[in-house]
């Protein structure tokens, strides 16, 4: 059988494989990019936009129903799902569509379509029975939805994220195991859209927060609007002719419900399993991940890089890209090369109200034992957040004693897409908390409310004065 010989070998042709593939042929153009399955990336096809678009499509539903406080009011929503599902498809159409268009304006010679299983440290087997032999190989596979074996009992009713999205109409009924990002984000969106959804979580975690006064918040808030157990009980679970069927406890009394459909969103495992990964000289943990430096890309085999969610680092789309980049650089220079410095921890929860998480968590911080303050603000007063009758969060701040350096934030709130990027980028230019009061604060803004947190942590860091009740120098309801 003919050998290809190669310089880089990248496999999957995701995100963090396209980076490295642009970065990489920079310097050669002896690389090959091998996608086993789709063009398009996971984040285009099933994860980012078009759940994004779902959400959008929830939005527009839920706003008519709830200006009443405003004096306006609108007719009840009318949701057409067949619409709503194919703007959902024709706008991720066209978001994959020029994924596909970059990937497949490179040159074909060096894009192969198999998937690949490695024989040794050097050689990859391909599905297709190519063999190629590389001097440096760049693993990019992504990651997938785990389902726990017991959810097998529904059968063909059991469904994942990417299903949802291949819908042509919305379903009447569906339930929701996970209270992770998948689960909040299309569960509430579902809801909002008129599928009557229940959302069964484990250990009452919501989404990433793990600082015990925001994920209350969140809890009370999503349990306000639906049926969300966040330590559900789930005793039986069944598929039944065209349904599935579940009994579980509520208030100590079992309850029976019936649904379409059972989405599982309980987490999702890299790619890395069916690699062959035990016939290289890699190191591996003991979930059978690869080790890596992060810095690096670098595994313990040193030709061998491993970049976005199969690496199992931060599972995000922007740190697939930068990771991918990273990689690229890396194996194109090999043994030369260069540590990189990765951007700010931020991630964003597309709830309503959003979650935010920035620099280092509660958890975290807890972990390491660090020596911090907090300061927080709790939404409901804010002026700007209740003119538009969206004041209900709360945001808590993380400082360091001592330096007064900025470390952290988790938030659930308005606007805290915008609140993360402004916060991720004081941590990243390493402000002390004094800096940022420093910066200018527009009136009236949902960002007052950032400052009012941030001058109750200066407070607690004992290094500025306690926050006035009413801050009469920012202007009204600040
Ligand atoms: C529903 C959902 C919503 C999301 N929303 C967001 C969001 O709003 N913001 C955000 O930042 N992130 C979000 N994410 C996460 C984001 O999509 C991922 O972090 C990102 O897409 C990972 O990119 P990747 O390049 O590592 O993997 P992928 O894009 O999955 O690429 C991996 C590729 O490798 C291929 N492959 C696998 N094994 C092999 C093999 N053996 N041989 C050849 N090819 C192989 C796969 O077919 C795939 O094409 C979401 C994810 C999901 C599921
Ligand atoms: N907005 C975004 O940026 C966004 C959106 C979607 C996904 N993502 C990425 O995708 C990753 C995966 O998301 P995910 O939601 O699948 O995983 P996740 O790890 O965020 O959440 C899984 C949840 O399921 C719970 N769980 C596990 N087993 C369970 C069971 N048997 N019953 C009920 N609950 C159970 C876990 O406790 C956890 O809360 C995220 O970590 C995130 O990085 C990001």
């Amino acid at each position: 059988m003919s050998v290809r010989k190669v310089d880089i070998a990248i496999i999957g042709a995701g995100t963090a494989g396209m980076g490295a593939y642009r970065e990489a042929t920079k310097v050669t153009d002896n690389v090959v990019l091998i996608e086993g399955g789709e063009y398009g990336t996971t984040c285009a096809r099933v994860g980012c936009m078009p759940s994004k678009l779902l959400i959008a499509a929830a939005e527009a539903a839920h706003f008519g129903g709830h200006t009443q406080p405003f004096g306006v009011t609108y007719q009840p929503p009318k949701i057409d799902g067949k619409a709503v599902m194919a703007r959902v498809k024709s706008e991720r159409d066209r978001f994959v569509g020029f994924v596909k268009e970059d990937v497949e304006g490179w040159n074909e010679a060096n894009r192969i379509r198999a998937y690949a299983k490695f024989i040794d440290d050097h050689h990859l087997e391909l599905s297709n029975g190519q063999i190629i032999e590389a001097d440096r190989i760049v693993i990019a596979t992504g990651s997938s939805t785990f389902v726990p074996p017991p959810f097998k009992a529904f059968g063909d009713r059991l469904i994942i994220n990417d299903d949802v999205f291949d819908w042509d109409d919305l379903p009447k009924s569906v339930v929701v195991f996970g209270a992770g990002v998948i689960g909040l984000e299309l569960g509430q969106a579902l809801h909002r859209l008129g599928v009557r959804v229940s959302l069964f979580g484990r250990d009452y975690l919501v989404g990433p927060l793990s600082d015990d006064v925001v994920k209350f918040k969140a809890r009370e808030t999503f349990m306000d609007e639906f049926p969300f157990y966040p330590h559900g009980e789930v005793t039986r679970m069944e598929h039944v002719g065209d349904h599935v069927e579940i009994d579980f406890i509520e208030d100590g009394e079992t309850k029976t419900d019936r649904f379409e459909y059972a989405l599982i969103a309980t987490g999702r495992r890299p790619n890395v399993d069916k690699l062959g990964l035990e016939n290289t000289s890699i190191k591996l943990d003991e979930r059978g991940v690869p080790h890596f430096v992060l810095a690096t890309g670098q595994t313990s085999a040193s030709h061998i890089f491993i970049a976005g969610d199969a690496g199992n680092n931060i599972p995000l789309l922007h740190e697939a890209a930068d990771e991918g980049k990273i990689v690229g650089y890396n194996a194109a220079r090999y043994p030369e090369i260069r540590a990189f410095t990765k951007s700010s921890p931020i991630a964003v929860m597309f709830s309503d109200p959003q979650i935010m998480m920035v620099g280092e968590s509660y958890k975290a911080l807890e972990e390491r034992n660090a020596n911090f303050a907090v300061g927080s603000v709790d939404f409901k007063g804010q002026g700007r957040s209740r003119v538009m009758l969206v004041n209900n969060g709360i945001l808590r701040v993380y400082g360091e004693k001592g330096t007064g350096r900025f470390l952290g934030a988790e938030m659930v709130g308005p606007r805290a897409e915008h609140i993360a990027h402004l916060l991720a980028w004081a941590h990243q230019s390493e402000l002390t908390v004094s800096e940022m009061l420093d910066r200018p604060f527009y009136h009236p803004v949902v960002e007052e409310g950032v400052r009012t947190a941030l001058r109750d942590l200066n407070n607690a860091l004992e290094l500025g004065p306690v926050s006035p009740a009413r801050c009469i120098d920012c202007g009204p309801g600040a």
